[in-house]
């Protein structure tokens, strides 16, 4: 969701892990040469979903990469299944007050441009927090420390799951 922290947490693991790091909507930025809130005005939101589609097509073939995504790229069912066929994918959950205060006073958002973001929040939370589980290989609560504390609960989460996934596909001696 908005204000989980995946561009700030995906930009510290990726550091830490000596990975690239791309987020997805600073590379839209850097490809316009406009901000997203741009975008959404000129082309408006099917716009930029378009544009955003297009671009986690191209970057879910890389290797080798942290993706920092936007949090409505899971309205898309392509998506969807682009983001479940490729690397492990975490989902940052964070209850909806918690993101309300980490987004009230940044303007960067369209979406939470409106008379009621509080109520906004809540409501794509409960249509998206679905999505998030059905995409998600790991499930991280993501109100539990700092950005810092973040990563190194990341970091456990993630080689839980490569352990688990690694015990399940191992071929047992004939
Ligand atoms: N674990 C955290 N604890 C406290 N604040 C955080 C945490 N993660 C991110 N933030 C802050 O919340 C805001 C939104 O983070 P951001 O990384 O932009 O979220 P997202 O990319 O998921 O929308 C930023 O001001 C960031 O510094
Ligand atoms: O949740 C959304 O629909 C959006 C989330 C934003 O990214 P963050 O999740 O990084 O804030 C950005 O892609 C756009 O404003 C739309
Ligand atoms: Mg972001």
């Amino acid at each position: 969701m908005m204000g989980a922290g995946k561009s700030t947490v995906g930009r510290e693991y990726a550091r830490r892990h000596g990975l690239e790091f791309i987020d997805c909507d600073h590379e839209l930025e850097a490809r316009t040469g406009v901000k997203i809130a741009t975008i959404f005005e000129i082309e408006g939101e099917a716009g930029f979903r378009k544009r955003e589609s297009q671009l986690v097509e191209e970057l879910a073939a890389r290797c080798d990469i942290v993706l920092g995504t936007g949090g409505g790229v899971v309205l898309n069912p392509d998506n969807r299944a682009l983001l479940r066929g490729r690397g492990i994918v975490v989902y940052l959950n964070v209850p909806p007050r918690v993101l309300w205060e980490r987004t009230r006073h940044d303007r960067s958002r369209p979406l939470l441009q409106v008379p009621n973001p509080r109520e906004r929040i809540e409501s794509l939370y409960r249509q998206r927090d679905p999505l998030y589980r059905e995409v998600a290989d790991i499930v991280v609560d993501g109100n539990r420390g700092s950005p810092s504390g973040m990563v190194r609960q990341l970091e456990a989460a993630i080689d839980k799951f490569r352990q688990k996934r690694n015990a399940h596909t191992e071929c047992r001696p004939g």
